[in-house]
């Protein structure tokens, strides 16, 4: 049984990298730094998240954290220049691996994805919390020795993340159904905004902002990330392309209930969806409070939640700065909203129902 006791070196100190190295941290992992900007490694030794790496150091786990364009590369010189296990949390595992199967070290080497991430990039936009309780695939390929899988795994457990464990190939169909086509459908919505007249996105309301957030993601990333991912995209783009058509015949020609059954479809697939925690949903429901836009009052309004003994599944923060109070909508599991809202408006909050 392999133990993870460092160092942990990584390779690419962005929003993934500096996440990495602040949860190793706290782990209390010494962490090396490298990446092909200067910057970027200054600015993730600054934010906690290691030291930079000298020649000397010697990695006992080397994680690369690169656009995907770069991984291959990038880890055939971790196997080449080290003894360490190596994995990567590209995107994309197919791609990886055939850059570095065959190889005599190929057995060092293991993939892994994280399904965690954000729309921003960098070093700044890194959190040592990012992983907590969310799925980290781990993608060994026939050749993996079991100690180096065993480490990675290790690796995925301490970030506070659940491990999945699949295929290469299997991985990729995967995500292209749960990230890759939902980014490019995010993208076709929001480019429909970009244009739009000023009148019209003054009305953007929660819905359009939960259905495009991703779509803020970096262009050259996600264009990356798709390229590497085209046979299994395209087979699911085919199965919208031709879902469009059936809704767009629906809406024409006044057919509701066609309609009515893919909207219901769509239901279908939002219940689908695990919860949180990779286990069965929960069901969920938003309780609505508006918040004084004064010093404090978020932390008093968190503080008071956390005093019903509620447990606060998401948050979200909808601030216009025109508006002098901003409303707070916390996700709670649907049989303790009750007791959520009338313990707040006990507490003086203005609640929505
Ligand atoms: N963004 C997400 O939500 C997310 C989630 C899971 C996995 N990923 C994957 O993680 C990887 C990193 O993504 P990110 O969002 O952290 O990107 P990022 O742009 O924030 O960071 C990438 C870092 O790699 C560095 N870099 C680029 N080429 C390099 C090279 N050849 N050698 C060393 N450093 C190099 C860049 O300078 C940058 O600091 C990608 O492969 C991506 O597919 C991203
Ligand atoms: O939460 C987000 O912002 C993300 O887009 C994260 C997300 C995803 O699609 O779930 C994006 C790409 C990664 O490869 C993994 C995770």
């Amino acid at each position: 049984m392999s133990e993870l006791v460092g160092p942990v070196e990584i390779v690419g100190t962005g929003l993934l990298g500096t996440s990495i190295g602040l949860a190793c941290r706290r782990a209390g992992l010494e962490v090396l730094l490298s990446d092909s900007s200067p910057e970027h490694v200054r600015t993730a030794s600054g934010l906690g998240a290691g030291r930079p790496r000298t020649d000397d150091d010697r990695p006992q786990l080397v994680v690369v954290a690169v656009p995907p364009d770069h991984l291959g590369t990038v880890i055939a010189t971790a196997l080449r220049e080290t003894d360490a296990v190596v994995t990567d949390v590209g995107s994309v595992k197919s791609g990886p691996l055939s850059a570095v199967a065959g190889e005599p070290r190929a057995h060092r080497y293991v993939g892994s994805h994280p399904m965690a991430g954000s729309e921003r990039s960098g070093p700044l936009a890194g959190s040592g919390s990012l992983f907590d309780g969310r799925p980290w695939a781990i993608t060994p390929h026939t050749g993996s020795d079991p100690d180096a899988v065993e480490l990675v795994e290790e690796l995925v457990r301490l970030c506070g993340a659940v491990p999945v464990w699949l295929t290469p190939a299997e991985h990729d169909r995967a995500v292209a159904r749960t990230s890759h086509v939902p980014h490019l459908l995010a993208s076709l919505v929001a480019a429909r905004l970009a244009d739009g007249p000023e009148n019209h996105l003054a009305l953007s309301g929660q819905g359009v902002r939960d259905v495009t957030r991703v779509a803020a993601g970096d262009p050259r990333l996600y264009g990356q990330i798709v390229s590497a991912n085209a046979e299994a995209v395209l087979a699911l783009l085919g199965e919208v392309r031709t879902e469009l058509d059936r809704v767009i015949d629906a809406v024409g020609s006044g057919d509701r209930t066609a309609l009515q059954g893919m909207l219901e479809q769509g239901v279908a697939g939002t219940q689908a969806i695990p919860g949180k925690h990779g286990g069965p949903v929960r069901p969920m429901r938003s309780v609505w409070v508006s918040v004084p836009d004064h010093p404090g009052e978020l932390a008093r309004l968190l503080a008071d939640a956390v005093a019903s003994e509620v447990n606060i599944e998401d948050i979200r923060i909808d601030h216009d700065p025109g508006r002098p109070v901003g409303l707070v909508e916390l996700v709670v599991e649907e049989r303790r909203a009750e007791h959520l809202l009338t313990s707040l408006e006990s507490r003086d909050w203005v609640t929505h129902r």
